[in-house]
């Protein structure tokens, strides 16, 4: 098997850089001697290699898993907290090195990478307290003479399947989850981004996650996931990525029965009431467009502005677009690193010269600009129509499209003119039509008059094509908890209930 040292020269620590599976507590290279190479985004240079599993190979990981399943459920909550929370501490503590990982192999800029450490640490830090709240409930009797109540109890196996565009947030969101609870995690990272999931894999070891806990998989994605669906020893399937894949799974899960938690694509609205600052508006519009390159589910796709402010909004989201600065993302001063792959920036192209044909006008996005073959310009479209590819799809790049709409009314129809339901930010400052828009969306998430709406605490999820279920906040760990109801008969009554 092929193995590259060029990655592990630019670490502290360069055992962080793992070019193998993780299974059992041990590295694991493929029997069949199948790889995969993984690219620098900026660059098209080889960074590193990665091993496919064979199929007897994924099956060993559930046995891995199964082995250590008993153990770690048997842990008191307080004691799986503890592990959880030295595996937090060591994310912090390497914070540089899984930054750089992140952006070698993803391209997004350092300090987003360095952000996003942040935010998926912070969801181990907050699970691990959530596994200590997982209370049961006392259920009044309707039965003589009997207690009634609930306890909740680790689901079983859970398989974690994930996405390139947050590789280390979107596992943590989900495994530090599924552990708290006391799940051992079997986990399929995107092949684009392996690196940052072996690194967690290294530090969770460290941190003294018990062999078979916490494993990494790796292998061909629908080889993978079809083996997982079909073992009925893995009880939990909670995959982020396209909604097309997500549908899939969800077919392939249901033989066994499992439960399943997706977190799929989106296609934000970002509505701008009449009475905003048009400046301030096109402001936020960028950021909730730009970050991650437009590669982001919460991404601000259709950009929807009163007519009385459409010009000056236009104006004012051209000349900050202006301002970004286009680059691999570890050079500093860059805003907006690479799309993941030459097939992503044939996509963005397809989507505006389809706007374009349609109709659109093309007020930014100079191609010939573009840093190298990765790279996409930021693209600013006015006029779209739900005809347009980029109104219907997720574009997943730097293009926002913007149209002019009349009334509340019109806008709402607009905003839910989509399969998708993920997130829909309003910026307004009205306080009837804030509450009007906020009911009538129908969207898992609402910002209003803030980009950021994202973190632990939060129910993060969406509705119709967007996925089933939530992750985070005090609902998140429900994912991987069975309510077990019991009766106890007979036991003679004291107060009656
Ligand atoms: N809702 C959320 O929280 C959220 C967060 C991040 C990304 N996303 C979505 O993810 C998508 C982008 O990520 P992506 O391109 O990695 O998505 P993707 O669906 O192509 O891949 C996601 C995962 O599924 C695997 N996969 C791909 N094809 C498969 C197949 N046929 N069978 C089984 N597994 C398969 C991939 O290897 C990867 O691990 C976007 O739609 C984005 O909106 C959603
Ligand atoms: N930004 C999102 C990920 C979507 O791609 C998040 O915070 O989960």
């Amino acid at each position: 098997m092929k193995l590259s040292n060029t990655l592990s020269a630019q670490l502290d620590d360069p055992r962080l850089f793992r070019q193998h599976a993780y299974v059992n507590g041990k590295w694991t290279h493929g029997d069949s001697g199948r790889e995969e190479t993984v690219y620098d985004p900026a660059t098209g240079e080889a960074i590193g290699y990665i091993p496919w599993l064979d199929a007897h190979q994924i099956r060993e990981a559930v046995d891995a898993a199964d082995a250590a399943f008993a153990q770690w459920r048997a842990l008191r909550a307080d004691e799986r907290c503890e592990r959880l929370l030295a595996w937090h501490d060591l994310l912090q503590a390497n914070r540089e090195d899984l930054a750089t990982l992140m952006t070698l192999e993803q391209g997004k800029p350092l300090p987003d990478a360095r952000g996003e450490v942040e935010y998926g640490a912070s969801f181990v830090r907050w699970f691990a307290e959530e596994g200590k709240r997982t209370f049961g409930e006392t259920i009044p009797s309707h039965i003589p003479n009997a207690t009634l109540g609930t306890i909740k109890e680790p689901v079983g196996i859970a398989a974690l399947i994930t996405p390139w565009n947050f590789p280390l947030a979107m596992i943590t969101r989900k495994a530090a989850a599924a552990m708290a609870a006391g799940c051992p995690v079997i986990v399929k990272p995107a092949g684009e981004t392996p690196f940052s999931a072996l690194a967690l894999a290294e530090l969770a070891e460290r941190a003294g996650i018990p062999a078979g806990v916490f494993n990494v998989v790796l292998g061909e994605p629908a080889e993978v996931s079809k083996i997982l669906c079909a073992e009925e020893r893995v009880k939990a399937l909670s995959f982020t990525g396209s909604t097309r894949v997500g549908r899939l799974l969800l077919e392939q899960s249901a033989q066994t029965v499992k439960r399943v938690s997706l977190e799929l694509g989106g296609n934000a609205p970002f509505i701008v009431g009449p009475d905003m600052d048009p400046k301030e508006a096109a402001f936020a519009a960028v950021a909730a467009k730009f970050q991650t390159a437009g590669q982001d589910c919460l991404a601000a796709n259709r950009i929807l502005v009163h007519e009385s402010i459409h010009d000056e909004f236009v104006a004012h989201f051209a000349e900050r677009m202006a301002a970004l600065t286009v680059g691999n993302g570890m050079e500093s001063e860059v805003d907006l690193g690479p799309l993941i792959h030459r097939q992503a920036v044939d996509k963005a192209s397809a989507i505006v010269d389809d706007a374009i044909s349609r109709g659109a006008t093309l007020v930014a996005g100079d191609q010939t600009r573009a840093p190298g073959e990765n790279f996409f310009m930021p693209t600013l479209l006015t006029g779209v129509t739900p005809e347009m590819k980029v109104w219907r799809e997720e574009n997943f790049a730097p293009v926002a499209g913007v149209t002019a709409y009349r009334d509340d009314d019109e806008v709402i129809g607009m905003a839910n003119d989509t399969e998708y339901g993920l997130a829909a930010y309003v910026y307004t400052h009205d306080i009837r039509r804030i509450w009007k828009l906020l009911r009538a969306l129908e969207y898992g998430m609402v910002s209003v008059n803030s980009v950021k709406m994202t973190g632990p605490p939060v129910p993060f999820g969406g509705v119709k094509q967007s996925g089933l279920g939530r992750e985070g906040g005090i609902t998140g760990i429900d994912e991987y908890l069975e309510t077990k109801y019991y009766c106890l008969g007979a036991l003679g009554s004291v107060s009656g209930s």
